[in-house]
């Protein structure tokens, strides 16, 4: 399938005045990846596909070859989230853009690896990204304001679907904004919420100022996509 728009021409088309859905492959049928790619090439904005190296994180997830085949498959923007040590999150960076990854979002917590990887995926024609644990300070994110397109902010514990999200996910959000506003580049950049994404928390990660949401179970267990993201489309969010 021919993509119109790659990298950072493909997410600075990505719907502003409207919740993004961000649909995390993880969560599809992962021995009927095609079908579920098919059913919901209308209805995601962005596919996000969680990679982890079973040391950042508690086990593992997606590897490039995996990816290269997704994106011959889908015309939207491929979202690949890198949970992964430091010392490998640059040649990570360099396999998955090889794989067809038009934003590769990196971890605060690989600090100085971090923002190499991120001028890389930059230099190879990439959008990049940053993410935070649970667990870390927002203000982690600082370094990484001047350059990123993406804050990713994690409401459950890393690397673990089907958990219910923290009381400290939409205070966490209120924070980033406000250093995204400090930084000059709150209009840039676009704020996601990832983990414990469900009916009823949507609307108040989107109170709290996330432009997307990681849809897991969400969306690939609803039988009426179109209803659920009309629904999701329709959220306002705070004056
Ligand atoms: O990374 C994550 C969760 O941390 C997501 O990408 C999962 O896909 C979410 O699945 P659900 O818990 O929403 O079913």
């Amino acid at each position: 399938m021919m993509k119109s728009l790659c990298g950072p021409a493909a997410i600075a088309a990505l719907p502003r005045d409207r919740l993004i859905g961000e649909f995390s492959l993880w969560s599809a049928d992962l021995a009927n990846m095609e079908r579920d790619l098919k059913r919901i090439e209308a209805h995601a904005d962005i596919h996000h596909i969680d990679v982890a190296d079973a040391r950042f994180t508690p086990g593992f997830l997606f590897f490039p070859d995996l990816v290269a085949r997704i994106a011959k498959l889908t015309a939207k923007p491929i979202h690949v989230h890198l949970m992964v040590e430091a010392e490998i999150v640059e040649a990570q960076t360099r396999q998955f853009i090889g794989a067809g990854a038009d934003l590769i979002s990196v971890h605060a917590e690989n600090g100085e690896a971090g923002l190499r990887a991120v001028k890389l995926a930059h230099e190879l024609g990439a959008e990049a990204g940053v993410v935070l644990r649970l667990e870390t300070p927002v203000a982690a994110i600082t370094p990484f304001l001047s350059e990123v397109a993406f804050v990713t902010l994690l409401g459950t514990s890393i690397g673990v679907k089907g958990q219910s999200l923290s009381e400290q996910a939409c205070p966490r959000l209120i924070e980033a904004r406000a250093l995204m506003r400090k930084a000059g580049r709150e209009a840039d950049i676009v704020l996601a919420a990832d983990g414990g994404i469900r009916h009823e928390t949507v609307p108040l990660l989107r109170a709290a100022g996330a432009e997307t949401v990681v849809l897991g179970s969400l969306a690939f267990g609803d039988p009426d996509l179109a209803r659920r993201m009309a629904w999701l489309h329709g959220l306002e969010v705070a004056a």
